[in-house]
């Protein structure tokens, strides 16, 4: 019997779902006691926040895609998680949305962390709402997380209608690759955890700089910001900055935590309690390298401080 740790990646493009999934998987019953890996593109790890904690720790690895600039880091960070007094029953990792997840899984094949943990599966979600609007850059993305996967999860299947759905289906999968579709995360644990279908032999990890095409930033600020003229920064940015997020520490709301969303032309506020601590706006921001800086998006949010 294979005693290692079972590890599932869980992949899919910026704003895909993956949140979402996890904080359901998380809130389970039968789900076992998971330690949660996040990897978000920005230098600020918002997810980190945003993923509901049980018993177990939310690990972050922030300051760059775990695919390219930090793949070593993650490899030292997940040794010693797994030599620790205390190792994980179950391993999540989140990967950014700019992962290429065959270059995150391959590195369970390496002596140091094989010895420890086995690849159990890559998940790859597909945000059928906004997946034929992406760039040809972020499609070419898209395919190579396709092609990594062992199972695909289509999300946001409550936005387009069957149809439509069936369609991007006959696009962009392959008959033979399982798939099912979710909303709002909602799928039965038991297909999503030791499945045993993870195959190192299988996963390719190209070595082209994808993230490159594009750029984030991050702003913070303790002071207030109008959600009417946030609103209004997102919209003018829209085209250029497809995934934005944040908590928002808000004029109209002061005394809650605001979640807001945005992804493609979507853009959802959410009330997620009280603040506790000192009130703050933390946001980050990711566009298309060819069609906006990191100024231009610290720009526009700084513009949302201020009365409405
Ligand atoms: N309508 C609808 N919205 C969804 C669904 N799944 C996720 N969302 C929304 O999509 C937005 C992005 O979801 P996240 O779970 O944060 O996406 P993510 O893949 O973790 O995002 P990044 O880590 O930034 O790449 C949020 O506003 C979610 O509420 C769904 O099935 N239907």
């Amino acid at each position: 019997m294979d005693k290692r740790i079972p590890v599932t990646i869980i992949s899919g493009f910026l704003g895909a779902g993956k949140t979402t999934l996890i904080n359901q998987l998380l809130q389970s019953d039968q789900a076992c006691n998971i330690t949660v890996l996040v990897n978000d593109f920005g230098a600020v790890n918002i997810d980190t926040d945003l993923i509901i904690k049980r018993e177990r720790e939310v690990m972050e690895l922030s300051n760059g895609c775990v695919c390219c600039s930090i793949q070593s880091d993650m490899v030292a960070q997940l040794h010693t998680m797994f030599t620790s007094d205390n190792p994980p029953e179950y391993l999540l990792i989140e990967t950014s949305g700019v992962a290429q997840p065959g270059r995150i899984a391959s590195v369970f094949g390496y002596p140091q962390l094989s010895r420890f943990a086995r690849l159990d599966s890559v998940v790859t979600l597909i945000d059928v709402a906004n997946i034929d609007g992406l760039s040809d850059e972020a499609h070419h993305l898209v395919r190579s997380q396709i092609e990594a996967a062992d199972l695909i999860i289509a999300t946001k299947a409550d936005l387009v209608d069957p149809e439509a759905r069936r369609a991007i289906y006959d696009r962009w999968l392959f008959a033979d690759l399982p798939a099912l579709e979710a909303t709002h995360g909602a799928v039965p644990v038991s297909v999503l955890l030791d499945q045993r279908r993870g195959n190192l032999e299988q996963i390719s990890a190209p070595e082209t700089a994808l993230p490159n095409q594009f750029v984030s930033a991050h702003w913070s600020s303790d002071k207030s910001v109008s959600y009417k003229r946030l609103q209004a920064s997102l919209k003018r940015m829209s085209g250029a900055l497809y995934r934005a997020k944040g908590i928002v520490y808000c004029d109209e709301f002061p005394t809650e935590r605001i979640v807001f969303n945005k992804v493609g032309a979507r853009i959802d506020f959410a009330k997620s309690g009280a603040w506790d601590g000192v009130p703050r706006t933390a946001i980050v921001g990711i566009g298309y390298a060819n069609a906006i800086t990191a100024e231009q998006i610290r720009h526009e949010l700084e513009v949302a401080q201020g009365p409405g």
